[in-house]
């Protein structure tokens, strides 16, 4: 400062003094700007629970471990002793509508689609072109790219994949047998997840990923999905879109995409020289490409967005079922005799039509996705103000509206004794008994998955081979009751271990 002249001292000074006034005031409009916030329910007068700052109704991050599907059914479970249809809360300071009814979810869902055709969820077309996909845009893109992509999902196309299906789900044999013959226990997430990474990888990508020996292809893909910082960034990017955006905040990890887009490239490049064609989702894809119905960055971020929601969804259902599978050794027998039933009349070999016509193998999958749905919570933002019937509530354009579905499906009042494993809840007698718009495992209405023949087709293929030859255990090292990450998928903080043993026929 020495080295200053007076009149430059005075001026730093200055610069020091207007600098921290600066600071000062963008602190108070901020924090005057978040209290604000914190009063939008009370201020329409919407039921609501009671924020605190910074992380609204949500519990901090860091600290506490709950995942948001358990988060959500908090809040609903206290909307319901209150005896309100819906209520309020916040997100950090964004507020959050969550409905507590039924009649809600189908006036958002179907009804009143119109009004909450968008799910609101980050991406960044700029940065990275494939994060806009199916599930992440809306509006008029979203119904246009949805009508091209309906037909590669009818039952007539999962049909024709059902072959490279099972062809890739024998993968997991060889693994199963390893651990019966060795008595090691298995981690039944990590075995079905490489299952599915093979088969969305053939049925896809027309790539072999052969995960069960090379695990390059998988390791990718977990990258994708696993981890607190994966978490953290997609809720991040969720609640504060605006700044996510700003700081040009990616939505997939950027080095694993880039690898995945730049096998897709590889596989069309060489079907394009070799002239090779496959019965897979990338060749709709291409003569989509070539016919002009879709370009380049939409073929690519489709194949990725498949990838992602297609292997983790589906082999969270399968770990899930060959845990209660494992905890349920009746229910287990008696799903084992029903493939071999069946498969008796389909000469001993798994076919389209035999696993579709195994009713309890469907009972057993419905019910594991009522008590694990693998996405717990839905995601819908309003696009045009709506007043929700027979309230005096009304839904602002630009709300977002999460449902919990977890909660929907733990309600005893929708599912008596939620927390008992019981597939008869979905019987052809007891189906039709199952209040409409409780259960959600695939959402509702023109929103919902696109992929659940697929999904539901996975699992199917990789339950009834295992269990057609194999016997599974829980393994007593197991720590129960099972807990969940914070992860956006249904995922157990630990690993599920189970004891297998090989049937002799
Ligand atoms: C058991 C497996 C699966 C489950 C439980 C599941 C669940 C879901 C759920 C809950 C949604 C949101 C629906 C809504 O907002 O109403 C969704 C959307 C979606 N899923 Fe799945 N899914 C599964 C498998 C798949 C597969 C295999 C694919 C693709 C190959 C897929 C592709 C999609 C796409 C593209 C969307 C967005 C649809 C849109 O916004 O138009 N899913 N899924």
């Amino acid at each position: 400062m020495d080295d200053f002249s007076p009149a430059q001292k005075i001026k730093m000074e200055n610069y020091v003094s207007y600098l921290i006034t600066g600071l000062i005031l963008a602190t108070t409009i901020l924090l005057f700007y978040m209290k604000r916030q914190l009063t939008y329910w009370k201020k329409r007068n919407v039921p609501y629970l009671e924020p605190t700052f910074p992380f609204g109704n949500l519990d901090n991050p860091i600290a506490n471990k709950k995942s948001t599907g358990i988060q959500f059914k908090d809040f609903y479970d206290q909307f319901k002793k209150m005896g309100v249809k819906c209520g309020g809360v916040y997100a950090y300071v964004v507020p959050i509508l969550v409905p507590a009814d039924v009649e809600v979810n189908k006036h958002i869902l179907v009804k009143d689609f119109q009004h909450f055709h968008s799910r609101g969820f980050y991406s960044n077309g700029k940065d990275q072109p494939v994060s806009v996909n199916l599930f992440t845009i809306d509006g008029e893109k979203w119904r246009s790219l949805r009508a091209k992509f309906t037909p590669t999902f009818t039952s007539a196309k999962m049909k024709v994949m059902f072959e490279l299906m099972l062809i890739a789900s024998k993968t997991m044999e060889s693994h199963l047998q390893e651990h019966a013959a060795k008595k090691t226990p298995l981690n039944i997430k990590d075995c079905v997840s490489r299952m599915t990474t093979n088969i969305i990888g053939s049925c896809a990508f027309g790539i072999e990923c052969n995960s069960f020996k090379d695990t390059r292809f998988y390791k990718l893909l977990r990258n994708i999905v696993d981890g607190t910082t994966v978490s953290l960034k997609l809720a991040f990017c969720n609640a504060l879109p605006e700044i996510a955006q700003m700081l040009r905040i990616p939505l997939f990890p950027v080095n694993e995409t880039n690898s995945i887009c730049h096998s897709i490239e590889e596989t069309i490049a060489y079907r394009n020289e070799k002239k090779v064609s496959r019965n897979d989702f990338l060749q709709m894809l291409m003569e989509m490409k070539s016919n002009d119905v879709v370009d380049m960055d939409e073929l690519k971020g489709q194949c990725v967005l498949f990838f992602l929601a297609g292997f983790e969804t589906s082999a969270t259902t399968m770990t899930f079922m060959f845990y209660e599978l494992a905890r349920n050794q009746d229910i287990q027998d008696k799903l084992r005799k029903e493939i071999n039933e069946v498969l008796l009349k389909h000469d001993n070999q798994i076919s389209y039509e035999a696993v579709m016509s195994m009713k309890y193998l469907e009972m057993v999958m419905c019910e594991t996705l009522r008590m694990y749905p693998p996405l717990p919570i839905l995601n819908r933002t309003c696009v045009k103000d709506y007043k929700l019937p027979n309230s005096d509530i009304v839904i602002e354009k630009g709300t977002r509206i999460l449902l919990p579905i977890l909660a929907f499906h733990h309600d005893p009042e929708y599912f008596p004794e939620p927390n008992k494993f019981d597939p008869e809840r979905f019987s052809d007698e007891n189906k039709s008994k199952i209040q409409p718009y409780s259960y959600l495992p695939f959402g509702e209405g023109p929103r919902n998955c696109i992929g659940d023949r697929f999904g539901k087709q996975q699992v199917r293929v990789g339950v009834a081979s295992a269990i057609r030859k194999y016997k599974f255990k829980l393994n007593p090292k197991v720590k129960l009751p099972l807990e969940y990450t914070t992860s956006i998928v249904t995922t157990s903080t630990v690993d599920i271990l189970l004891d297998v043993e090989e049937i002799k026929v």
